[in-house]
């Protein structure tokens, strides 16, 4: 799994591939690793996928279940704590969990990193997952806070898109969401097959053997 986040002058960018894998075996080629906790929220995930899929669902209903009992939407620093408090009940019983809880409250657009270890991390940019060391190549090369949307857009599919090309346990699609004030938006969900032409074309991939 690859997945990476964000924050830049636009919001947050969020950008995950679509594999599941189960040892060597490919188990799933078109899997959902972000979740839409609320119109304001996302989750990413990694790690053990029911661990991931169960737990931050049930964040989802504590998040619906704050806003119905305070009247007012959870900030991003609350549901991160949520969850991670929540993991950190179960530290050492073997949950895997590597996450990033992504959203715009009122102070604005914010990311934390959240994992098994019960470590809860709010950060500008983050890569969690087998694939992140190709992610975080590409990312550092490019990142900036003042990129513009399309730019940043760009540089969520680019960084997702090497780590599928080098890392065995990634692939599948590239999903981008943009988490904007008024909430997030699907960016787009592309192949990464039909991604590859356009790379190597300008010559950011080679391809042993092609001319
Ligand atoms: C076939 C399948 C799934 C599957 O194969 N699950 C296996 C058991 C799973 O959890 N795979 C993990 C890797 C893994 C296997 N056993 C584990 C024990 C402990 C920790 C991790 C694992 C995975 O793909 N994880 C994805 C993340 C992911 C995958 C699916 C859904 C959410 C998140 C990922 O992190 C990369 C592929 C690197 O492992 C999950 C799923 C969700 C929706 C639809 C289909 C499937």
């Amino acid at each position: 799994t690859t997945t990476l986040g964000f924050v830049f002058q636009g919001g947050v960018l969020i950008a995950v591939d679509s594999r599941a894998s189960s040892g060597q075996y490919v188990s799933s080629k078109t899997v959902k690793k972000i979740i839409e906790i609320n119109p304001y929220l996302l989750g990413t995930m990694a790690g053990g996928a029911a661990d991931c899929q169960f737990w931050e669902r049930y964040l989802g209903m504590l998040a619906g279940m704050y806003e119905l009992r305070q009247g007012h939407r959870i900030s991003v620093c609350a549901a991160s704590k949520l969850l991670s408090n929540i993991v950190y009940r179960y530290k050492g019983m073997g949950l895997s969990m590597g996450t990033m809880v992504a959203g715009w409250d009122k102070t604005g657009p914010n990311l934390y990193y959240v994992d098994n270890d019960g470590m809860r991390l709010k950060g500008n940019l983050f890569s969690v997952g087998s694939g992140s060391p190709y992610a975080y190549g590409v990312l550092d090369a490019g990142y900036r806070f003042d990129l513009t949307v399309d730019e940043a857009v760009d540089l969520g599919r680019r960084a997702i898109f090497h780590a599928t090309h080098r890392d065995a346990f990634s692939g599948g699609k590239v999903m981008v969401y943009h988490v904007k004030e008024d909430g997030w938006v699907r960016v787009c969900r592309t192949d990464v097959d039909e991604m590859l032409d356009d790379y190597v074309a300008e010559g950011s991939v080679h391809i042993e053997g092609w001319e």
